[in-house]
């Protein structure tokens, strides 16, 4: 007991106190968890022992704690992320009314400055007429001075002429009256004068206002933008913490529609593959491997749709904005549906198609650039190029691969999108088989660079999805293949053998991965080799006469679901000035 209570005082002073003060609230909610599940753990061992009880009570109760920690990190890490979505809007609505305050403003400061220039003018015409009358005034002054003058009589005697008075008066009358106008004049254009340049000094101080109160607004502005920067940035990484909790590598089920309605049990040895319904939507009971098949998703119902599809990718897709390299593959035997969860048809598109019109939504201009290619028979094809040459190599740089020569097409619409994809599926080599009637023969790579911008932060990410639709795995006595697709269907299995090598090597965390096996891994080496984050389909079949396969595609599932990638890494860039950005 001396030995627990020790225990007990130094998990709370590691787990309780020191977070305290460090006063962060996440990590003191989960080490307080975290505190109070070692305590009561301890308690419980300790009376397990002393009470010589059933062991097994402490380890169901050692699988709880866990457990428990785990929710609760998990629902906090949501929590706060929810959080974070709020005083992000909040915060955006400020920043929209600062914005709106600012422009009246800046209406308001052109208004008066237009004011200012037209008193301005005002002055000014005033000035020109006062000059205007002081010359008149000048010039009647002379006038006055000339009809003085000459009214004065010369000095010399001369006979007096006969004074014109009534003319005399006439004058004097008109310049008395000149005189007085002239003053009212003066006078009425010193007080506009003044007047003006009051209005003048009253115009100039609230510019001056105004000026002000506009720095001020854009100090606030600017406070709000940073503290928004901030907020999105702490969202971003809590939304992708959040991401790597649920795991970097998801693995998904989907079963083919059937043609049948009435679908009974599929049983297979000690295998039970149920029908499926929404009400009942996990429908795989595999008793020997109960407790290691484990699936992201409870296995998709039948009647779910290429929109639900798409939806359970589209948080893994949206870090191809936050500059993770992400891969989608789609895994199964041949006519599971594969090529129609990927492609689909033209009225119900599939995840290919869907992903680019999705990036279409976040991007200011106007393409991304995409490249298409095919795996037939070991050879790489581009399947967008117009006049089709030599095939690809693969040129190996260090972790990452690329092909020269690729087509790489700017898609600049929705229907560049279709078009191109289109392009693409009917380059691919497709042919009738015994199992489906357009098999595809080739396993197909879309690639598609997307480049991100915050439009807050400045910071420029780039990451790249690939979508890859495999062909599909197939058993000859089955397929009865012969001639060119026995040869076909050798290099699909081939392949796809490596690629379940890989998945098994990383699974088990092996030194050596065997990449180099097949040109299909080799080309998938940067979405599997542990800095991406990859979504794995597995396609099964409803029919009973295709359980062998779908236990076997089942299995795949299971084990590429226990393959733990290590930290997604994001590519950021330094600003650049492409105009193909999609902002977040
Ligand atoms: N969810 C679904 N709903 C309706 N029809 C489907 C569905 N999935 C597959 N199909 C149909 O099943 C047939 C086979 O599908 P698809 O060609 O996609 O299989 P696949 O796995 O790509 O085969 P392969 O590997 O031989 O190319 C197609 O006619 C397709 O339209």
């Amino acid at each position: 007991s001396a030995d627990i209570s020790c225990r007990t005082v130094f998990s709370f002073l590691v787990f309780f106190v020191l977070p305290l003060v460090i006063s962060c609230e996440f990590v003191v909610i989960l080490c307080v968890c975290v505190c109070v599940c070692v305590s009561f753990k301890l308690v419980i061992q300790h009376t397990c022992v002393f009470n010589h009880r059933n062991i097994s009570l402490h380890r169901s109760f050692t699988f709880f704690t866990f457990f428990a920690v785990f929710w609760v990190t998990t629902e906090c890490a949501h929590r706060a992320l929810l959080e974070r979505d709020l005083v992000i809007a909040d915060l955006r609505d400020k920043l929209q009314k600062k914005h709106k305050e600012v422009d009246t403003l800046l209406q308001r400061n052109s208004y008066l400055l237009g004011e200012v220039s037209s008193s301005t003018d005002a002055i000014h015409s005033l000035n020109r007429h006062l000059a205007e009358l002081e010359a008149d005034h000048q010039e009647a002054q002379e006038k006055i001075r000339s009809l003085r003058a000459s009214t004065v009589p010369p000095t010399k005697v001369v006979p007096k002429p006969a004074l014109d008075s009534s003319r005399l008066r006439q004058v004097s009358g008109l310049i008395r009256r000149l005189n007085v106008s002239n003053k009212q004049l003066q006078s009425t254009a010193r007080h506009a004068l003044e007047d003006m340049k009051k209005q003048l000094e009253q115009l100039k101080l609230s510019v001056e206002k105004s000026g002000r109160v506009q720095q001020e607004q854009t100090a606030e502005l600017e406070e709000l933008r940073s503290l928004y920067r901030k907020e999105a940035v702490q969202r971003k990484s809590l939304y992708n913490k959040l991401q790597e909790l649920q795991g970097n590598i998801r693995v998904f089920c989907r079963c083919r529609k059937s043609s049948g309605s009435n679908l009974s049990n599929i049983r297979h040895r000690n295998v039970i593959i149920t029908p499926y319904s929404k009400k009942n939507p996990v429908f795989v009971l595999l008793s020997h491997l109960r407790s290691n098949w484990d699936v992201d998703e409870p296995v998709q119902s039948l009647c779910v749709s290429q929109e639900e599809v798409f939806t359970g990718t589209l948080p893994v897709i949206t870090s191809c904005v936050d500059g993770y390299n992400v891969c989608i593959l789609a895994y199964g035997q041949t006519g599971s549906g594969k090529t129609y969860t990927m492609m689909g048809p033209k009225d119900d598109p599939g995840v290919n198609i869907r992903s680019q019109q999705n990036f279409k939504v976040y991007s200011e201009a106007d393409w991304e650039p995409v490249s298409m290619l095919e795996i037939y028979n070991e050879t790489l094809n581009d399947l967008l190029t117009k006049s089709p040459g030599a095939p690809l190599e693969i040129r190996v740089q260090g972790k990452s691969m690329s092909v020269p020569g690729l087509t790489r097409v700017q898609v600049q619409t929705e229907a560049d999108i279709v078009g191109t994809m289109e392009t693409g599926e009917r380059n691919r080599r497709t042919a009738s088989t015994k199992m489906n009637i357009q098999s595809s023969r080739s396993h197909l790579l879309v690639a598609l660079e997307v480049d991100g911008v915050d439009k807050v932060s400045g910071l420029t990410t780039r990451g790249t999805l690939t979508l890859c639709d495999l062909a599909g795995s197939e058993r000859l006595s089955r397929t009865e293949a012969e001639g060119q697709r026995l040869v076909e269907a050798a290099a699909i299995n081939k392949s796809l053998t490596a690629l379940a090598q890989v998945f098994a090597a990383l699974k088990c965390n092996a030194l050596h991965i065997p990449y180099r096996n097949s040109k299909l891994t080799l080309l998938l080496q940067p979405c599997l080799s542990g800095d991406a984050k990859c979504c794995v389909f597995v396609n099964v079949s409803p029919e009973q006469k295709d359980v062998m396969e779908t236990v076997s595609t089942l299995q795949f599932g299971s084990s590429v679901r226990q393959v733990s990638l290590s930290r997604a890494a994001q590519n950021l860039q330094p600003s650049t000035s492409r105009s193909n950005k999609a902002s977040k």
